[in-house]
């Protein structure tokens, strides 16, 4: 049975992190039966599907890294590639496929080529189920039919923002802003769990407000590598100075593709490439985030109108989108130093933030 119920996607997230196959059926394809190469170990490759007979699935920024495309990969990363069965693509070959950290340390067996995908549908969705998942976007195809069967529907119902509540409320002095108040969200589809930091009194004016994509690497442990951990604080400081405002802090960590493949994408700009590189060479977007999560939060808080602090105005178009009006841009800008220069330069040559 194909099921397009959102507890169905939750359900295929744990699967593959576990090591789990799973498969994808889009209406009008047959299913597509899937194993996370990442989670993968030898012998559930064995069960799963028969050594030399198995396509491996991967995304074109990936596919282009290994020149297994031609296809420009940045404007599309996250466009599904099959590679075919070669009698050389065995464990070891998916892991170095899907892997670039392997670029180096393991010449790539070859050759390889691509052959056209006959489930397209079901593909592009592994590739996005993949990124929600934290995991490598990279699977092994048509083994074993696995216990879950799940719509690609199933995935955009995941990620609904509509199915977010308020949870809990409680006072949070914090640093800079002792009135605060935090609140929490929850959604019974999703793991994440949001929180607004209210700050100061309603006063009849739009409030100021800060979307902040969660950095673990910056916000906790002062990483010198990006600016979020002093554009954290000074929002707060900002938000008290205009009087009233709402941080909200999202789990939107490594814009979207997770901590562990932002960790890979550092491993990559250690090599020399830059941020936006980095991300479409692991087969990623450039910037996979949605704000529509943010507006829901902000019309639960009764809030329909903002001033929006950020550079960026992606999260201005994203939140205008979602129904909340953006009075007025406040930009966010903070000092460089010499390990995120190259970053905050990337941003405002790469990724349009008006720095
Ligand atoms: N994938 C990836 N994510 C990163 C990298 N550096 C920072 N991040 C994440 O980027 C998010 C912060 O986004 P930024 O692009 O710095 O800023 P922004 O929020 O888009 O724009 P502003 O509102 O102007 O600050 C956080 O989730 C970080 O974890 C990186 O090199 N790669
Ligand atoms: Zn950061």
């Amino acid at each position: 049975m194909v099921d397009a119920s959102p507890r169905a996607a939750a359900k295929a997230i744990d699967a593959m992190r576990r090591g789990w196959p799973i498969a994808i059926q889009a209406e009008g394809e047959d299913a597509l039966p899937l194993l996370a190469v990442e989670t993968a170990d030898p012998a559930a490759l064995d069960a799963f599907a028969p050594a030399g007979r198995y396509s491996v699935l991967i995304s074109s920024g990936r596919a282009a890294t290994l020149k297994l495309t031609n296809q420009l990969a940045a404007a599309d990363p996250e466009r599904p590639v099959v590679v075919a069965p070669a009698p050389w693509l065995d464990f070891d070959t998916a892991r170095a496929l899907a892997d670039p950290a392997l670029d180096l340390a393991t010449p790539l067996k070859g050759p390889f080529r691509t052959e056209k995908i006959d489930r397209p549908n079901a593909a592009l969705a592994a590739i996005r189920l993949a990124r929600i998942a934290g995991l490598l976007p990279a699977f092994v195809l048509d083994g074993i039919d696995p216990e879950v069967t799940i719509a690609p529907e199933a995935i955009a119902r995941h990620q609904d923002a509509r199915a977010f509540r308020l949870a809990t409320r409680a006072r949070l002095p914090v640093e800079g802003a002792e009135d605060a108040e935090i609140v929490a969200f929850r959604s019974p589809d999703s793991a994440d769990e949001h929180v607004a930091l209210l700050i100061g009194q309603p006063d009849g004016r739009p409030p100021l407000v800060r979307l902040h994509s969660e950095c673990l690497t910056g916000d906790v442990l002062g990483s010198l590598k990006c600016d979020c951990g002093p554009q954290l604080r000074a929002a707060i400081a900002a938000i008290r100075a205009h009087g009233w405002g709402i941080l909200l802090y999202l789990r939107q960590e490594g814009r979207g593709i997770g901590l562990v493949n932002k960790l890979r994408a550092y491993r990559l700009q250690d090599q020399g490439y830059d941020t936006v590189d980095a991300n479409t060479r692991l087969g990623f977007a450039v910037d996979a985030r949605e704000f529509g999560v943010a507006a829901r939060m902000l019309a639960l808080l009764g809030q329909r109108q903002v001033r929006l602090l950020t550079n960026n105005p992606a999260k201005v178009a994203g939140l205008e989108a979602a129904g909340i009006a953006v009075a007025e841009r406040v930009p966010h800008r903070l000092p460089a130093n010499p390990h995120n220069e190259r970053y905050l330069a990337t941003k405002r040559d790469r990724t349009g933030h008006q720095l």
